[in-house]
Formats: structure tokens, sequence, C-alpha cells
């Protein structure tokens, strides 16, 4: 599923409309369509949620065939029980968004419901082009219209349901006077709020929230995916998303540059090439399947080490190996009797701490090992940018850095003059970490998520894992895949030197650094799901449970 930012659909929507042949009216009666088909699926839900009644009519001979009737059936997406008894309003702008409302009116209007118009604006002299139409139309059909240009308050509670078409991708900045009143009144109302295309207020691009924005049940996003919708905290405000395909062809994407996906199945299989049933060889070995070298652990956070180590295991790595400061082998020995441990140098300071020397013992390791992962629980310690440099310079097998290997690669003065890897690279830092490696603060991160983790991926040519709730994967060519699975209750300690062990396991079995890393941000938040399932109550999941439910 592409995810489009609204310069990319406004050149979509004018390709299919100049260079395709296909009208702007027609492509606003598909949307319209959709978004009364949408509001019909909500109050069967409701309806059936109160009445436990099907609506659907058993067809002679068995089967779900609604209204069927000797052969003949009538269109279902249209049908609801008893539709008189719904009075929705339909709240629309003087752009395009407004015009998708208004045809959504026509066919609420055509499925029997009592339906209002209602427009942020003094009259229809306002309206141009085809929402100009649409509202003629809508006017012809003697679909009650009032118009409201003017920031006053509104009473909406005598209707049942409202569609919220005032603001779409045309938006800039927070709704001024008649939309923002009329957003408030529809907040206010406590109805259930259906939005075209976006949450009026939205940010289609970052998905900040400019107030007063709506608080939707349903978003019908229309034609493609906006990145608004997939940026959190504010994409909260757009409830259940439903993408609608209004005629707009996704062939087009690629041409105009699309290049970030919702991370499903399909696009695993497809765009990424990966794919997870691939069959495991009968003749394979401990050998066949990789040999992980994780550097990790100290004295104060020797579990690190032991959740990244334990989770490239369970990922399918054939072999580990566990290399630690030499203080934590014995305390550490038969932790996990399945993984090898090595001890390395210690720092003159203390034997439980890294020192910058004990690079040169991973690099004499890693002629015998696949993958290096290092990071989890390592801590700061003197040296450790040096340490940094001579892994990322000397290492020739694919590397994942995450939490105090990250913070030393931040604080290293001159990364660019650093060797260029020749081979996978993947950092998986948190936002935190995020904002330290590109110099600007964490909420500036959290603003543009997708936009920071690609710029970023692009200028060092390494694949990002930006952490948090929608996982971004951006990839050293622009591509980028955000993540849907996972689970709160995976915000606790441990989890993200489990997700470094699972990257790293995967990459040991030959998957390339964007697929180990959109495979395994996908395992883990499904692992997250299952041990939350498992644990009755989010709050209890531990990062061990995470491993065992892999
Ligand atoms: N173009 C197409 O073929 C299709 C478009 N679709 C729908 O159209 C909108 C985008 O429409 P557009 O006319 O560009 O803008 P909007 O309707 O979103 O709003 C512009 C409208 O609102 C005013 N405005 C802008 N910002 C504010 C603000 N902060 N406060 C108050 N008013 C504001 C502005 O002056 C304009 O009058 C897209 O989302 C789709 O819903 C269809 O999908 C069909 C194809
Ligand atoms: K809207």
């Amino acid at each position: 599923m592409y995810i489009v930012n609204t310069e990319q659909m406004r050149a979509l929507d004018l390709h299919t409309i100049e260079h395709i042949g296909i009208p702007a009216f027609a492509l606003m009666e598909n949307a319209g369509k959709a978004i009364a088909e949408e509001v019909l699926s909500l109050c069967r839900e409701a309806g059936q949620h109160r009445s436990g009644a099907a609506t659907a009519v058993a067809a002679p001979g068995g089967g779900e065939a609604p209204f069927a009737s000797h052969g003949i059936a009538a269109d279902a997406s249209l049908h609801l029980p008893n539709p008189s008894a719904q009075h929705w309003l339909v709240l629309a702008g003087k752009g395009s968004n407004g015009g998708d409302g208004a045809a959504a009116a026509r066919h609420l209007c055509e499925a029997g419901l009592r339906v209002t118009l209602l427009y942020a604006a003094a009259g229809p002299a306002e309206l141009s082009g085809a929402a100009a139409l649409q509202q003629d139309a809508a006017a012809k059909l003697g679909i009650p219209q009032k118009f409201h240009g003017r920031d006053e308050a509104v009473e909406l509670r005598a209707y049942t349901g409202i569609v919220d078409a005032l603001l779409g991708t045309g938006a800039s900045g927070a709704p001024r006077g008649a939309y923002a009143a009329l957003i408030q009144a529809a907040n206010d109302s406590g109805l259930p709020i259906v939005s075209a295309d976006i949450p009026s207020g939205l940010d289609a691009d970052t998905g900040a929230r400019h107030e007063p924005c709506v608080r939707a049940s349903v978003t019908v996003c229309l034609a493609f995916l906006k990145r608004g919708l997939v940026q959190y905290p504010g994409a909260e405000a757009a409830g259940r998303v439903v993408v609608r395909s209004i005629g707009i062809p996704s062939s087009l994407c690629r041409q105009h540059g699309v290049n970030t996906f919702l991370l499903t199945p399909d696009v695993l299989r497809g765009e990424l090439q990966c794919d997870p049933k691939r069959p495991r060889s009968p003749e394979g070995h401990k050998g066949t399947y990789g040999h992980v070298l994780t550097a990790a652990g100290s004295r104060t956070m020797s579990g690190a080490g032991l959740l990244c180590s334990r989770a490239a295991l369970r990922a399918g790595s054939g072999l580990v190996t566990w290399a630690l400061p030499e203080e934590l082998l014995l305390p550490m020995s038969g932790a996990a009797p399945e993984l090898m441990l090595t001890p390395v140098e210690a720092s003159g300071r203390s034997r439980g701490v890294w020192s910058e020397a004990s690079a040169d013992k991973l690099i004499q390791l890693l002629e015998s090992r696949d993958v290096l992962a290092a990071g989890p629980g390592i801590g700061r310690f003197d040296g450790d940018s040096a340490w940094v440099r001579r892994l990322w310079e000397s290492s020739s097998v694919p590397l994942v850095l995450d939490a105090d290997a990250l913070n030393a690669l931040a604080d290293a003065p001159d990364t660019g003059k650093w060797v260029p890897r020749q081979h996978d690279t993947v950092l998986t830092p948190h936002p935190g970490e995020m904002a330290r490696l590109a110099g600007i603060s964490t909420a500036e991160v959290q603003r543009d998520r997708i936009g920071t983790a690609v710029g970023y991926a692009l200028r060092n040519r390494v694949t990002l894992v930006l952490k948090g709730s929608r996982t971004v994967i951006a990839c050293p060519d622009g591509r980028a895949f955000v993540n849907v699975t996972g689970h709160p209750g995976m915000a606790t300690g441990g989890t993200g030197d489990v997700l470094t062990g699972i990257i790293a396991g995967l990459l040991a079995q030959g998957l390339s650094g964007p697929q180990a890393a959109a495979l395994g941000v996908r395992l883990h938040g499904l692992a997250g799901e299952r041990a939350a399932q498992a644990r009755g109550h989010f709050s209890s999941v531990t990062a061990g449970d995470v491993i065992e439910a892999l």
C-alpha cells in the first residue's frame, strides 16, 4: 500500500485529470460514493451492535446474498434497514474536499437517509469547479442546504452523525473562521464523525494536529494513504482509517516518486522481495543459517546482551557468539546454554566496562562470523567513538548498531571522513538517539518521523529503523516502510535489545539490510501483540516474553 504526501497527491490528481482524461467530477463522484458506503457501514455496525440482528436477508436456497430475490439482487453497499431513522449532517468546505461531501450527501440520500448539507461559506457563489457542480446537483435534488460563513457557534445535536468534508489536502495551518466553529461543534456534539480524506485540522504530511482538529470515528482516505495518517500521535484523530480507490491509477505512483509504503505482507513479498516463508533447505545445518556475533552487555546492563543474543537465535540464526567484558563471563555462563560466550578486554577502569582496544578482538572474531550486532547494554566508555569507527571501517560483514553504540556514533567528530561501508548497515535508534544522530531535537524528529529517517538513511547510506509507535524503516535508496504491528505493552526495558537481535538473526540468514529490518520490525511487533494476549494485560509484558512469542 503506497503512502503519499500532499505534493505527490496533487501531481497524481492532475496527471489523472489532465493526461489520463478522467475528469475531477468523476473522481469526486467516486469519492462521494466511497464516503457514503463507509457511513452506511458504520451505521450497520452500530445497528448490529444495538440489535444484534444481521442486516443481510438470506437468499432462497441459503447463503448470505442480501436482498436477492429469485436471482435478482440489489446494491448491498448502500443498504441500511430503516434508513429514515438516520439524519446525517454533511459539513462541506469550499474546496474539493467539500465537493466530495456534496457527492456523499447525494448517495446517502439515495440510500434513504435524511441528509443536510452545511457549507462553511456565505453562499454557493463561493464555490467553484467540480465542487460547485456537486453543490448544484445536490440542490436540484432538494437536499436541504445551509450556509454558515462566520465564526459562530452552531448546534449539531439534532443529527445522528456527521460527515467532515471541510478540509482535505488543500488545508494550510489551523482551521480558521467558520471552519473552526464547525469543527468545534462537531467534536462537541459527541456524534460519530466520518472524515473525507483526512480529519479536518490534521496536517496531511506530518500528522500534526492544528486545533481545532476533528476527532473522527472513521477516516475515508481517498486514493492513497496520506503520510499524516500514519504519523502519531496526530494520527489518532483519524479513528479507523479505510483507504478507498477513486479511480486514480496506482500505476502512476512510481513515476511520481512515491516510495513510501505501509509495511504489509504483500509489500514485504512484493516491494521488498522478502518471503518470510522461504523454505529452509532440509540439508541445512547450523552453519547454513549463519553465525551472529553480539557485542553487548556490561556490568550494570548484562541482561541487554543476553536478550539481544537470545533473540538472534530465536530469529533463526544457526549460531550466536556473545562477546562481553571478561567480568561478566562467569555470571552469564549458562544463562542461555545455546549461546557461546567470549570475553573481550575490559577497560582499565573496571573489568565490567568495555574498552576501545576490544574492537581488535571483535574484528578478529568476525573472520569466522557473518553479522555483528553492537550496542545493547554496552554503556558509554572511554574511546567508544573510536571503537565504533574501528568496527564501522574494518568489519566486512553486515552491522547492526543500537543503543550506546549509536550515541558513540553521534558523538564521533568526523564521521564524514569515515570509509563508507560496503556491507549492509542497520541503525536502530529510538527518537532520542535519532535526535542526537541527526543533530536536532527529539520534538523535531517526532514532528516528521518519515522525513527525518529517510533523510538520514539517504545521506549516510544506511538502513535506519526509527523506533516508536509506527516504526519507520528507511532504506539507503530512499524508500521507507511504516510498520503497523506492535503493542503499548512493548514499551518496557529490553524490547529494543530484542529487536536488534532479531534483525541480526535475519541478516545472518542472508536477508538484506532493508529486508531484515522490515521483517524484523514486523515480527517483533507481532510477537509483542501475541505476548500481550498471552499475558492477559499488556502492562505485564516483558522483553523475554517477546522472544518466547517470536
Ligand atoms: N483534485 C481532485 O481531483 C480530487 C480531490 N479530492 C478531494 O479534494 C481535496 C483537496 O481539495 P482542495 O480543493 O485542494 O482543498 P481542500 O478542499 O482540502 O480545502 C481548501 C479550501 O479550504 C480553505 N482552507 C485551507 N486551509 C484553511 C484553514 N486552515 N482554515 C480555513 N480554510 C482553509 C481554502 O481556502 C480552500 O477554500 C482532497 O483532500 C480530496 O478530499 C477528491 O479526492 C477527488 C479528486
Ligand atoms: K476532511
